[in-house]
């Protein structure tokens, strides 16, 4: 493994496949789980359960989130109308004897407050990062920006997952121009359970050989 304490989970949006992508790869790696930053607990049940039920992890697997947040916004906004501020002291990765795995809230210029986006807490963890997009029409772009904005900062990318119908033609040009590889696709899931996680689970590269 490229650095034995964890990955940093990211994508190049909300919605685009985070969460499921660290349920295989919890599953795949045998990791621990931390969302450090929840928000949106007003419509939805927050991303820990999802994994653990996804990933069938027992509790210990699953460090609680330094921060929860109601409205389904990003970390600044959501602290701020419950009149909070983040504590970036408080964004520090356990110690633990398996690697973690970190997943991000929304994509890498998400606001954790006025000084510190999600791509500064990503340098500030020191961890080698996966970033999540989407397989269809618009990756390309969204998912070449996203690269370059970590490469800027010296972040370790350790690849690529897209998710939704399969695309080889955007596997390609992703890795071409982007310079990196596509380590997982996820194509297009009618139900998304815990078999099927398992499943794709069997399809992860080991962390040693990305
Ligand atoms: N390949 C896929 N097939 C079917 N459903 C998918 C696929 N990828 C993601 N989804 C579904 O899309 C929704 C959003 O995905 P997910 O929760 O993983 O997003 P996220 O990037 O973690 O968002 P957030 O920024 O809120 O953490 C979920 O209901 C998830 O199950
Ligand atoms: C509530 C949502 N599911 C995420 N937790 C937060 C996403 C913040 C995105 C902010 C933005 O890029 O506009
Ligand atoms: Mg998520």
């Amino acid at each position: 493994m490229t650095n034995s304490r964890g990955v940093f989970i990211t994508g190049t949006d909300t919605e685009i496949g985070k969460t499921l992508t660290s349920a295989i790869l919890t599953k795949a790696w045998n990791t621990y789980y931390w969302k450090p930053l929840q928000t949106g607990l007003e419509t939805e049940q927050g991303d820990s359960p999802t994994v653990a039920s996804l990933a069938q992890l027992p509790p210990k697997k699953i460090i609680p989130p330094a921060y929860s947040f109601k409205a389904p916004l990003s970390p600044m906004a959501a602290a701020s109308k419950e009149h909070t501020t983040i504590n970036p002291g408080r964004l520090v990765l356990p110690q633990l004897s398996n690697p973690i795995l970190v997943e991000g809230a929304g994509g890498l210029m998400v606001p954790i407050r006025k000084d510190l986006l999600m791509i500064d807490l990503i340098n500030k963890l020191d961890l080698p990062t996966i970033l999540v997009a989407r397989s269809g029409l618009g990756t390309i772009n969204h998912t070449l920006l996203s690269l370059e904005a970590l490469t800027r900062r010296n972040i370790h990318i350790l690849g690529v997952v897209l998710s939704g119908p399969l695309n080889t033609e955007n596997k390609k040009t992703i890795e071409e121009f982007g310079n990196t590889k596509v380590i997982l696709q996820i194509p297009h899931l009618d139900v998304v359970n815990p078999t099927i996680v398992t499943s794709l689970a069997q399809e992860v590269p080991d962390l040693r050989d990305i």
